[in-house]
């Protein structure tokens, strides 16, 4: 019996965005049975809103339409091509991996909310640097929560790398200084440290987050060296307001996206980067290990395009 082979990266992703390009699809249905007059530019600049896209790019791609009418018939195919061009774009200059940056260790803050897929995105992170030859370590740092830490525990033996991680409720700051400590001793190329998402309590987040810093900072003023904010596609306009309050308390350098498999959301990956402009590091699309990935921005604004799949 022959088995399915793996589905390649690209495969992952036209799959993963396909609910996000066919409610694109849906919200422009019947607009290119009619005329391309002021009206319908304007349905179809309020469909590409609805379609999470952001008004900005929303009014630019009507604008596009609008001067390019008289020279060509407008077919949804064309329309796609347009958003899919004026996407790559946006994620173009936003698109930039994570890299080790030669700081030993280099220490990585994760933070967002809970069940954003944070313990997931660093035992994917992790892989990905072991793959390129680094060493990386773990840090339990969201103490707030037995099941976190045991969470992170189980993924560090999967992958194979080392975690620091004491008892539910100490301190966060103190085990992440132990960390570093344990892997400059170490040689330890790159540090993760998870840390709480408790958004619902904004004092107490923003105190823990500052001290981490200022814990951290004692021991190179230099670290963290990124702190990278991982927010959940399905969480629709949330993830706005979330980058919002993060970047405020955290000093978030860069962001990643996950489950953009599980929504029609995917807009809100360009919305994000039009708004923000912070770095896009990768983006998940499934619950595997290897689901986490950069991304290349012409496939990335296709896939939520729904152009073909060239
Ligand atoms: N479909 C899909 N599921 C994902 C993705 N990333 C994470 N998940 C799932 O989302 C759920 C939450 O992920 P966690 O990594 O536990 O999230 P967390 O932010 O650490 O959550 P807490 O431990 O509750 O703070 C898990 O079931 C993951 O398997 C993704 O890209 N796609």
């Amino acid at each position: 019996m022959s088995e399915t082979p793996p589905k390649s990266w690209r495969e992952k992703l036209f799959g993963g965005l396909k609910r996000t390009s066919e409610k694109l699809g849906e919200n422009l249905t019947g607009l290119f049975a009619k005329p391309l007059d002021a009206q319908t530019l304007d349905e179809i600049e309020e469909a590409l809103i609805v379609s999470d896209l952001g008004p900005a790019m929303a009014m630019r791609i009507r604008d596009r339409l609008e001067d390019t009418r008289h020279s060509r018939p407008i077919t949804e195919e064309y329309v796609r091509e347009v958003i899919a061009d004026e996407v790559e774009k946006v994620l173009k200059p936003v698109a930039k991996p994570l890299e080790f940056k030669a700081a030993r260790p280099q220490v990585i803050l994760v933070i967002g909310v809970n069940g954003s897929g944070k313990t997931t995105t660093i035992a994917k992170l992790a892989k990905r640097f072991q793959e390129q030859g680094r060493s990386v370590m773990l840090a339990a740092g969201d103490t707030f929560r037995a099941a976190a830490i045991g969470q992170l525990k189980v993924w560090a033996e999967r992958i194979g790398v080392p975690i620091v991680s004491g008892k539910e409720g100490g301190d966060a700051a103190g085990l992440a200084f132990s960390a570093v400590q344990q892997a400059t001793e170490q040689g330890i190329d790159i540090l993760i440290v998870d840390t709480a998402g408790r958004l619902q309590n904004r004092t107490e987040l923003m105190d823990e987050l500052a001290k981490i810093r200022r814990v951290l900072g004692r021991l190179d003023p230099a670290s963290p060296h990124d702190v990278v904010l991982v927010l959940d596609a399905t969480s629709g306009n949330n993830v706005l307001s979330q980058i919002e309050v993060f970047r405020d308390v955290a000093q978030v350098t860069g962001l990643v996206m996950t489950k953009l498999d599980g929504t029609a959301r995917g807009g809100m990956l360009v919305a994000a980067a039009e708004k923000y402009g912070l770095p896009i590091h990768a983006i998940g699309v499934g619950e595997t290990i290897d689901d986490l990935r950069p991304f290349d921005p012409a496939d990335m604004a296709r896939a939520i395009a729904g152009s073909a799949y060239a």
